[in-house]
């Protein structure tokens, strides 16, 4: 494992972490290799997008992240470093313990995450299973605080004896999020928080994300595949394919100069105002990760692939400014 050392003003530092699921079947053990070997670096205030196909390892990886690491997913290789208070977390210290890192330092809005608010209680009851312990003070006082929070975020505090199934799908998106953020954490993870909305309840819940970033100056990892959510959140992007991140780069230059073919792809896929023509799909799905292709892993999907592409993985490496590109054809493909 390479540990290269905390860099200044960087919150997050993930070294070459490599997270696969050990699958049983006939007598022995399949890896299904998630996520395998990513590096990557988070600022303070700074909202970090990943994005990429379904299937590509994007879940995967913010579970690793976040220290969410359950049978069969197990962590073999790499580090995750914390700053928080001034300290550096490495969330994989056995001394660490997590329950009290997460909601107060680190908190992980998990794919589907609505249903943490619980069915049969108020929305009240939530804040309290969850929040109350983590706040250390006063109820009184907490429930000030818990109100004062929902106001700053334009939630009205008559949300808290609600039932969740009362809420719209978006009110109860931006209340898993009030809740998530009530105890101001660092640092927030949050995996497809806008999916499963309309566009315009989508807006809400985004813009609401970034005034809680605005108001703590934390720093958040925001996962989508959704490139058209990305352009609108994140300062940087971090493309992940078949379990690697392929490019990375500050969001304005990856979708005005992109340097791999498949981040390319994405862009090119997006629809444009005004342009009627039909958007090109790229042919084949990403690979089987239990048995990935050789090289580099989009060879097989790449028009632009050439012998070495088979042979070597290309590393992820700075391009130009602060882009890093793994491909042996960067800045070859060009948007459509
Ligand atoms: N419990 C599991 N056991 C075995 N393989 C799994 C398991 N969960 C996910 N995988 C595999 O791990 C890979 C990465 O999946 P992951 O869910 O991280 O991708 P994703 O990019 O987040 O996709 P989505 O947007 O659909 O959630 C996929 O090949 C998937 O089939």
């Amino acid at each position: 494992m390479r540990n290269r050392p905390v860099a200044e003003g960087d919150v997050l530092t993930v070294d070459d972490l490599k997270a696969y699921f050990m699958v049983d079947g006939y007598g022995i053990t399949r890896e299904v290799r998630a996520v395998d070997g990513a590096t990557l670096r988070v600022r303070k205030g700074e909202v970090y997008g990943l994005a990429g196909e379904s299937g590509s390892g994007k879940t995967t990886l913010v579970k690793a992240i976040a220290g969410a690491i359950r049978p069969p997913l197990k962590i073999v290789d790499g580090s995750v470093r914390y700053q928080f208070g001034g300290e550096t977390v490495d969330i994989y210290d056995k001394s660490v313990n997590h329950q009290s890192l997460r909601w107060r330092h680190l908190s992980y809005i998990m794919q589907g995450s609505m249903s943490v608010l619980n069915p049969v209680r108020r929305v009240r009851r939530s804040f309290l299973d969850f929040a109350y312990r983590h706040m250390n003070m006063p109820k009184a006082q907490f429930w000030e605080a818990v109100e004062t929070h929902l106001k700053k975020l334009q939630l009205d505090p008559a949300i808290l004896d609600a039932y969740p199934h009362q809420l719209s799908g978006g009110m109860r998106q931006r209340t898993t999020i009030a809740l998530a953020t009530v105890c101001k954490p660092e640092f927030i993870i949050a995996d497809e928080p806008t999916t499963a909305l309309d566009v315009i309840v989508q807006r809400d819940v985004l813009k609401m994300i970034k005034e809680v970033q605005r108001q703590q100056d934390s720093s958040i990892v925001f996962v989508t595949h959704d490139m058209s959510v990305h352009a609108t959140i994140a300062d940087r992007i971090g493309i992940v394919y078949a379990g690697r991140i392929v490019e990375e780069g500050p969001t304005t230059q990856l979708f005005r100069d992109p340097q791999h073919p498949y981040t390319v792809h994405l862009i090119s896929s997006l629809p444009r105002i005004g342009d009627k023509s039909a958007r090109t799909s790229l042919p084949g799905r990403p690979p089987n990760l239990a048995d990935p292709p050789s090289g580099c892993r989009f060879h097989p999907r790449c028009p632009l692939a050439i012998d070495r592409c088979r042979k070597e993985a290309p590393p992820l490496e700075g391009r130009h400014g602060e882009n890093r590109v793994a491909c042996w054809r960067a800045g070859e493909a060009k948007i459509a």
